[in-house]
């Protein structure tokens, strides 16, 4: 059983179809990459798995239950969770209470803000600063601490490197890259190349279908099965 298998989803915003029948499925432990050029339904597809744009038509089946039409909510509290591109930190809460709100329901919530500051020593030394005076990379970081931090079986991340710099970029892979050890994750990624370098697998979507998937090891943008769905 795949944890998220999405089968044949139809996806529409108003009359704009814009998911056509695409299919694909994630396995307990894996990071999975969706890539493609901008446009093509990358972030569609994470809306429609967390039911906030439900499909039309297909299958959406979290943990071997299908969950299509299912509330948003109660997809989350069933183990889903989302670091959207736009990060969503609370601005006017200390890092400390970011975290405290996302580990509110551990069993023990100070062990587990240790174990995110054992990941990300630098939302330590910034636990009693206002979220909202981070700087991109530190608000990415935070918004991937809590995303962790509500023990959820799935992680969707929504473009991480988007609007960082290269030497930032690089502390957000690592933090990743150490968050993947214990949690299943989707990876939305505009960079090629750090999709490939961080994911086991990958879907290359474009005009709201898979195109091209396979395991990511040893694939590069020069592939001319890649390179087209890649350049305009
Ligand atoms: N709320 C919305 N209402 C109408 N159309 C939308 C809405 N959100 C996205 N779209 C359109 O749906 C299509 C797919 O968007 P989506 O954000 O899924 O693409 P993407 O592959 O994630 O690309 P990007 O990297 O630009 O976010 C685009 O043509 C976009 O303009």
């Amino acid at each position: 059983m795949s944890l998220l298998e999405l089968d044949d989803v139809h996806t529409y915003y108003g009359e704009s179809h814009i998911l056509q029948g695409l299919d694909l499925s994630v396995e307990d432990g894996e990071i999975v990459a969706l890539v493609g050029r901008n446009g093509v339904g990358k972030t569609t597809t994470l809306r429609t798995a967390l039911g906030l744009t439900p499909p039309r038509r297909g299958t959406v089946r979290f943990k071997g239950e299908d969950v299509t039409g299912t509330e948003p909510h109660t997809i989350a509290d069933s183990g889903m969770g989302w670091v959207p591109e736009d990060r969503r930190v609370f601005a006017h809460l200390t890092v400390a209470e970011n975290l405290r709100v996302a580990a509110h329901a551990a069993v023990d919530p100070d062990a587990r803000l240790d174990e995110a500051y054992d990941l990300f020593p630098a939302l330590e030394r910034f636990a009693d600063k206002e979220a909202g005076d981070l700087s991109g990379g530190q608000q990415q970081m935070l918004a991937i601490a809590r995303g962790m931090l509500g023990d959820n079986d799935l992680l969707l991340v929504d473009e991480p490197s988007e609007g960082l710099a290269p030497q930032i970029v690089s502390d957000v892979v690592e933090a990743l890259r150490a968050a993947s050890a214990d949690t299943t994750m989707v990876l939305v990624e505009q960079n090629f190349r750090l999709a490939m370098d961080l994911a086991d697998r990958f879907y290359l979507v474009d005009h709201g279908v898979v195109v091209e998937e396979g395991d990511t090891a040893g694939v590069t943008s020069d592939d001319e099965r890649i390179r087209r769905y890649l350049t305009a």
